[in-house]
Order: C-alpha cells, then sequence, then structure tokens
C-alpha cells in the first residue's frame, strides 16, 4: 500500500500564494479532510494534487510515481476527483452521467457488468429512480450524488473530494459520508475531502488539515485540532466547542450582540497583518 505525499509544495493562483512550500503525507485506509476559511486553497491543493494546476515548486509522489505534466493520463488512472460545483452542460441522462466515470474502458457499448455496478452505485446512493432523468433536469443535491456515483465508478485508489456535501440536506450528507467511510476502510483508499462543516469533519475524518495564510495552521485527530482558540483566531469569529452524545467536538459560531461583534471585529483586524501572503 503506497501513502501519497506531498513535498514542499508551493502553489501560487494569479498573484495569490496559497501554497508556501507545504509538505503532507496521506496514508491508505484514512479520511482527511481539509479545512480553512473561504479563499485559503483547499480546491487548490486539490486541483494541484490531480495535476489541474500547475504547482511553482514541490513534489507529489503516490508509491514510486511522480506526478509530472507529460504523464497526467498515467497518474490521474488512479485518482477519482469531484470537484466543488455540479454544473453540468450536457445533454445526457443521469446513468450517462455516472457511466462517464468508466471512461477508459467504455467502448461502443456498455458492458453489462459496468452498467449494473452503476446501478447497484446509484442505487446505494439513492438515485437510481433518477437513471433516465435528464441530468439537468436534477437538483444540485441530485447531480452531486450522481458526480459522487461517476467518480466510484473509476474505482479510484485515491478519491479527491471537493466540497461534496455542500448541496445536499443532512439525511444525504451522512449517507455519502457514510459510503466515503466504508469505501476508504474496505479499499483501504487515500481519502481527502474538502470541508467546511468542522462537525461533520470531525465525525468522520481521521486527520483534519487546517489551512491559512498559505500554510498548515494545525494537522492532526479532530480532538486535537479543533480547538476553539485557533478556529477562532483564523476564522475570525468566536468559536464554542461543545461535544455530542459519542464525545465528538461540535463546533459552533457564536453569534454576538450587535456592539460586542463590532468591538470583536475591530480588535480582529487590528491583529490581523495580512490573511494571504506572497510566495
Ligand atoms: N483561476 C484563478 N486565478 C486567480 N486566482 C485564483 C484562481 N482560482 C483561485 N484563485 C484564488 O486563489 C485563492 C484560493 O482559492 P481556492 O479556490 O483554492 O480556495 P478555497 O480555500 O478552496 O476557497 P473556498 O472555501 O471559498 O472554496 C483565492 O484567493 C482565489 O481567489
Amino acid at each position: 500500500m503506497s501513502s501519497l505525499d506531498i513535498l514542499n509544495a508551493t502553489i501560487l493562483r494569479g498573484a495569490t500564494c496559497t501554497a508556501q512550500g507545504i509538505s503532507l503525507r496521506f496514508e491508505p485506509g484514512h479520511i482527511y479532510a481539509i479545512l480553512g476559511p473561504n479563499g485559503t486553497g483547499k480546491s487548490s491543493l486539490l486541483k494541484a494534487i490531480f495535476g489541474e494546476i500547475e504547482m511553482q515548486a514541490g513534489e507529489v509522489h503516490y508509491g514510486e510515481r511522480q506526478l509530472s505534466r507529460r504523464q497526467l493520463k498515467a497518474w490521474r488512472e488512479n485518482i477519482g476527483y469531484m470537484p466543488q460545483g455540479n454544473e453540468l452542460d450536457a445533454c445526457l441522462t443521469t446513468l450517462e452521467v455516472v457511466l462517464l466515470g468508466h471512461l477508459d474502458a467504455l467502448h461502443m457499448h456498455v458492458g453489462d457488468d459496468v452498467l449494473e455496478q452503476a446501478l447497484m452505485l446509484m442505487q446505494r446512493v439513492g438515485i437510481q429512480h433518477l437513471a433516465h432523468r435528464d441530468i439537468q433536469s436534477l437538483s444540485g443535491g441530485q447531480r452531486q450524488l450522481a458526480l459522487f456515483c461517476q467518480v466510484l465508478l473509476r474505482e479510484p485508489k485515491i478519491l479527491l473530494l471537493d466540497e461534496p456535501v455542500s448541496a445536499l440536506d443532512m439525511h444525504h450528507q451522512l449517507s455519502l459520508l457514510e459510503h466515503v467511510y466504508t469505501e476508504t476502510r474496505q479499499r483501504q483508499l487515500i481519502t481527502i475531502t474538502v470541508l467546511h462543516d468542522l462537525s461533520l469533519a470531525a465525525q468522520f475524518a481521521d486527520r483534519v488539515i487546517l489551512l491559512g495564510e498559505a500554510s498548515v495552521k494545525a494537522e492532526g485527530t479532530p480532538h486535537d485540532v479543533l480547538q476553539p482558540a485557533l478556529l477562532s483566531e483564523l476564522y475570525q469569529v468566536p468559536v464554542e466547542r461543545l461535544h455530542d452524545s459519542s464525545g465528538m467536538p461540535v463546533i459552533r459560531p457564536v453569534r454576538q450582540t450587535h456592539s460586542a461583534s463590532i468591538e470583536y471585529a475591530q480588535l480582529k483586524h487590528s491583529q490581523l497583518n495580512n490573511s494571504q501572503s506572497l510566495c
């Protein structure tokens, strides 16, 4: 079993440095949640691992292989990448969109085994009844579930999920992340997911990585990393940490009275030099 290693990655998006010499190791059979405020470079990190954007410096290794622009197709064979957003400008049914996950194996016809696998996945996430609907007629959450099936159909070794539950209701959030958890454990996947819901991350991630100011602010178990003082500083809001019945952290931003929140914002503003540095 190989690990995925990012070594000294520096990523520049336009004039913004989103990663400055970041190194991270991801092990098979584990879920890693990438967390951090808007614009801190979470999506950019996933895109860099997928080879969609080029890093200014650094390397990405998966076992013996190294990410290189010249061998992008081979590199991506191991990866199931579900980007943020799910707008699809295609006249395809939901089933056809799921089948695209197996594109490499698709020739002139779809084998019964692939079709069966696609339908089984759709059944597992509860969208089998949408198989023959035009993908564009689906709700945002339904499309998100279809794209998740597409990614799983690839049978990846590395799962890169960018806000995979952003459009889902509570029931579907839990059910999708339960699938992610089961697949990760059973097939020993390396799963890296961007999440904004810190409490969900605490429930499903083995390790969380907190990004901010082009660096890794903290990395470790949800219990260790999700500390109110650190989160409050990073997200610029007062944060309270509660615990659910099983002892998992529940992170809650705390609303303040209007005048208290202005004071808090002024205090934080004066402490903050510049949230985004240059590489
Ligand atoms: N194509 C681009 N050209 C220039 N700047 C970009 C581009 N894409 C992203 N950026 C900038 O890079 C920074 C990081 O963007 P990124 O999408 O990685 O952040 P994020 O942490 O995923 O944000 P969010 O939580 O809002 O999805 C942002 O400041 C963004 O404005």
